[in-house]
C-alpha cells in the first residue's frame, strides 16, 4: 500500500503549489469535522448540565463558524482536487503517449497493442480512481482516526486502547489477502486484455472469418476466452467482496466490546456522561472512517496492478534503450539523447516498481543488458565538427561488418559491408526471412546495430542528429498506412509547412494528382479508417508522395510494390524509376522485376550478403540470383517496367 502511495505522490509532483494548497484547505475542514463530535461534549458538560445559556451560545457560535470554514475549505479542496487529478491524467497520458511512440518498431511490447490501449482505458483510470480515494477518503479518513485517537485517550485512555487494538484487528484480514488480492486483479486484467484482442482481430480480420465460414470456430474460441475470464472475474469480485466483509465483521466486533465497556465505567462513576456521549459520538466517526478506509483497499490492489502494467511498459522501452545506450555510446551520441533522457525520467518516477513488475521485467532486462554490454560503441567517436544536421544533398552510405541480433544467440543480420555512392540506387533482395526489411531499420536508425559501423557521407550514423536526420529521409513501407483524417492531411504529415503548390507537386511526381482532383472533395476528401476508401496502388501513392514532399535526399522503400496487381505495380515503378538518380535511393523487395534497373543489388541469405552487382551481372553469374530471377519470370512474359 505504501508502495502504491508513493508512487501517486510522485505523479503529483506537477501540481506543485495546488497540491499544498490543497493539502492546507483540506486539513482545516478534516480538522473540524474531526473536532465536531467534541462539542457533545461541552454541550452537556458545560452548558446543560450546569443549565448555562452564554455557555450554549459560545459553543454553538464556534460551532457554526468552524461549520462554514470548513465547508470553504472543502469547496476550495474541491476544485483543486478536480484540476489535480486532470493534470496528472494529462501527464500520464502524454508520457504513456510519448512511450508509445519512442518504441522500439519491433519489440515485443509493439506487437502487444491491446494490451498498450487498455493501459490507457483500464489502467489510467484505476490509478486516477486510487489517487482520488486516497486524497479524499484516505485523507479525510487518516485525519479524523488521528485526531479522534488523540482526544479518545485525553477522554479515557483505556478505552482508546481498546479502540486501537481493534482497528489493527480491522487491517489484519485486508494485510493477509493483500498478496492473492493482487493476483486475481492482475489476472483479470489479462483476461480483459485477451478478450479486446479477440474483438479487435475478429473486427480486422472480419472480411477472412466471413470469407472463409469461419464464424462458428471465433464464437467458440470467445466462449473458450469467455469461460476463463468468467473464473477470473468471479475470483476477483469474490477476493473484492472478501477485502469489504471481513473489516465489517472485525468492526462489529469491536463495537460490541466499546459499548459494553464504555457504558459500564459510566455505570460506576468513572466518567461523566457528557465524555460518555462524546465518546461514543467520536468511536463512530473514527470507526465510519475506519470503515472507509478498508472500503478503498480494493482500488489500492487495482491501482497497484495498474501501476506495475505501467511500469513495465516504460521499463520495457528503458530496456530497449538500455540496448541501444550501450550500442550507440552515451555523451558524444545525439541520436536518441532525449528519448533516453525521457525514459530515464520516466523511469524514476515509477523506478519503484512493485516487486511484481520488477521481478519479471528486470529477468528480461538482466539478459538485454548483460546481451547490451558486449555491443560495439560507434557513437563513441564522432568527428569533432561533424555535420550533425539532415543531408542538403544525396548521401553516401557506407556499411562495415554490420551485426544485428533482435534476440542474443540468434544473429540476423550477419557483418555485412556495403557501400551506396550518393545519388545511386541500391536494392537488397533475398528469401523471405533473410534480413532485408531488418537492414532497411538499421538504415533508418530505428534499429542499432550490435557490431561494426554504419556511415552516412563519411558521419556515423549515430553521431547524426535524429530529427534532422528524419527530416532528410523520405520512406515508404509495405504497408502503407493512412492517419485518421483528410487526404491533404495525410499527404502533409510528410512536410506540416508544405503549401498546396508544394503537395500538388509530390502528388503528380508520385502519379496520385490525376486521381485525387477527379474525387468530388478532391484533397480534402476523408481517408476512412485503415485507408478503406482506397486502393492498394492507390495508398501506396499517396505514401509514395507523403514522403516525397520533403524533398528527401534518402529515399528508403520497403517492399512498396509486394501487395499491388502488375498494373498498379507497373504504374508505381514507373513513377519510382523516374526519381532514380534524384537522390540516394535504397528499395527493400522481394520481387526483383521492381529492382532489376538499380546501380547495385545485394542479395541477402541468412543475413549475408552472397552476391552483389548489377542485375546482367548477377544473371551471368548464374547463381541464387539468376534462379530467383528464373523462377519469378518462369512463364510469364519478361518484365520490362524495371527501375
Ligand atoms: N522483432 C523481431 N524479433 C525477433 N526476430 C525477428 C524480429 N523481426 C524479424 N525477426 C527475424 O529476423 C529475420 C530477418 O527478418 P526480416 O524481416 O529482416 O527479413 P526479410 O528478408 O525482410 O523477410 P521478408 O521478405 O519475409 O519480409 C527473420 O528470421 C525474422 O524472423
Amino acid at each position: 500500500m505504501w508502495g502504491v502511495i508513493r508512487q501517486l505522490a510522485g505523479f503529483l509532483r506537477p501540481c506543485g503549489w495546488r497540491f499544498v494548497l490543497f493539502f492546507l484547505t483540506a486539513s482545516v475542514e478534516l480538522t473540524v469535522l474531526a473536532l465536531a463530535p467534541l462539542s457533545f461534549k461541552f454541550m452537556i458538560d458545560e452548558a446543560i448540565d450546569p443549565n448555562n445559556a452564554s455557555a450554549f451560545w459560545l459553543i454553538l457560535a464556534v460551532l457554526g463558524i468552524g461549520g462554514i470554514v470548513g465547508v470553504g475549505c472543502g469547496f476550495l479542496s474541491d476544485r483543486l482536487l478536480a484540476k489535480m487529478s486532470a493534470i496528472v491524467q494529462r501527464e500520464l497520458r502524454l508520457k504513456m503517449f510519448k512511450q508509445i511512440q519512442r518504441l522500439d518498431t519491433r519489440s515485443e511490447a509493439a506487437g502487444h497493442k491491446n494490451e498498450i490501449v487498455s493501459r490507457f482505458t483500464l489502467d489510467l483510470p484505476a490509478i486516477d480512481g486510487a489517487m482520488m480515494s486516497i486524497l479524499t477518503i484516505g485523507l479525510q479518513s487518516l485525519a479524523v482516526i488521528t485526531i479522534s485517537a488523540a482526544i479518545l485517550f485525553t477522554l479515557q485512555w483505556s478505552m482508546a486502547l481498546i479502540i486501537l487494538a481493534g482497528a489493527s484487528i480491522i487491517y489484519l484480514a485486508p494485510y493477509l489477502l493483500g498478496g492473492r488480492a493482487r493476483a486475481a486483479f492482475a489476472d483479470y486484467r489479462k483476461g480483459l486484455d485477451g478478450m479486446a484482442g479477440d474483438v479487435q482481430e475478429s473486427l480486422n480480420g472480419r472480411m477472412i472469418i466471413q470469407g472463409f465460414g469461419l464464424q462458428a470456430t471465433f464464437i467458440g474460441r470467445f466462449e473458450a476466452r469467455l469461460k476463463s475470464l468468467f473464473v477470473s472475474h468471479y475470483h476477483k469480485n469474490k477476493m473484492a467482496a472478501s477485502l469489504d466483509r471481513l473489516p465489517i465483521a472485525s468492526l462489529l466486533a469491536v463495537n460490541f466490546t466499546i459499548i459494553g465497556f464504555g457504558s459500564y465505567l459510566a455505570l460506576n462513576g468513572h466518567i461523566s456522561l457528557g465524555a460518555l456521549v462524546a465518546f461514543f459520538t467520536i468511536y463512530t466517526s473514527m470507526g465510519n472512517s475506519v470503515y472507509n478506509l478498508t472500503a478503498i483497499l480494493p482500488s489500492f490492489a487495482s491501482a497497484r496492478v495498474s501501476l506495475d502494467r505501467l511500469s513495465a511498459l516504460l521499463l520495457e522501452e528503458e530496456d530497449v534503450r538500455g540496448t541501444e545506450v550501450g550500442g550507440s555510446g552515451n555523451s558524444g551520441n545525439g541520436l536518441n539523447r532525449e528519448g533516453r533522457a525521457a525514459a530515464y525520467t520516466a523511469g524514476e518516477q515509477l523506478a519503484a516498481a512493485s516487486a511484481v513488475a520488477a521481478s519479471t521485467v528486470n529477468t528480461e532486462a538482466e539478459a538485454r543488458t548483460r546481451y547490451a554490454s558486449n555491443v560495439v560503441d560507434p557513437g563513441a567517436d564522432c568527428r569533432a565538427g561533424a555535420q550533425r544536421g539532415g543531408f542538403l544533398r544525396s548521401p553516401s552510405i557506407k556499411a562495415d561488418q554490420l551485426r544485428y541480433a533482435y534476440n542474443p544467440g540468434k544473429t540476423v543480420i550477419d557483418g555485412i559491408s556495403f557501400a551506396i555512392p550518393a545519388g545511386t540506387t541500391a536494392a537488397f533482395v533475398g528469401p523471405s526471412g533473410s534480413g532485408k526489411s531488418t537492414v532497411l531499420l538499421l538504415l533508418l536508425g530505428l534499429l542499432r546495430a550490435q557490431s561494426g559501423s554504419l556511415t552516412m557521407d563519411r558521419e556515423r550514423l549515430s553521431c547524426i542528429d535524429e530529427e534532422l536526420f528524419r527530416q532528410s529521409i523520405g520512406v515508404v513501407f509495405q504497408d502503407s498506412f493512412l492517419f485518421r483524417g483528410t487526404l491533404l492531411y495525410n499527404l502533409k504529415l510528410g512536410k506540416p509547412d508544405a503549401s498546396l503548390d508544394e503537395v500538388i507537386e509530390a502528388a503528380r511526381q508520385a502519379d496520385i494528382h490525376e486521381f485525387i482532383a477527379q474525387l468530388p472533395h478532391g484533397y480534402e476528401t476523408v481517408v476512412e479508417e485503415d485507408g478503406g476508401n482506397f486502393s492498394g496502388g492507390q495508398k501506396q501513392r499517396i505514401a509514395l508522395a507523403r514522403a516525397l514532399i520533403r524533398k528527401p535526399s534518402l529515399l528508403l522503400l520497403d517492399e512498396m510494390t509486394a501487395s499491388l496487381d502488375p498494373l498498379a505495380e507497373a504504374a508505381v515503378l514507373k513513377t519510382i524509376r523516374k526519381l532514380a538518380g534524384q537522390q540516394t535511393m535504397v528499395i527493400v523487395s522481394h520481387r526483383l522485376a521492381t529492382i532489376a534497373g538499380a546501380d547495385q543489388i545485394f542479395v541477402l541469405e541468412n543475413g549475408q550478403i552472397v552476391e552483389r552487382g548489377r542485375h546482367e551481372e548477377l544473371l551471368e553469374r548464374n547463381k541464387l540470383y539468376a534462379s530467383m530471377w528464373a523462377r519469378q519470370t518462369e512463364g510469364t512474359e519478361s518484365r520490362k517496367y524495371v527501375v
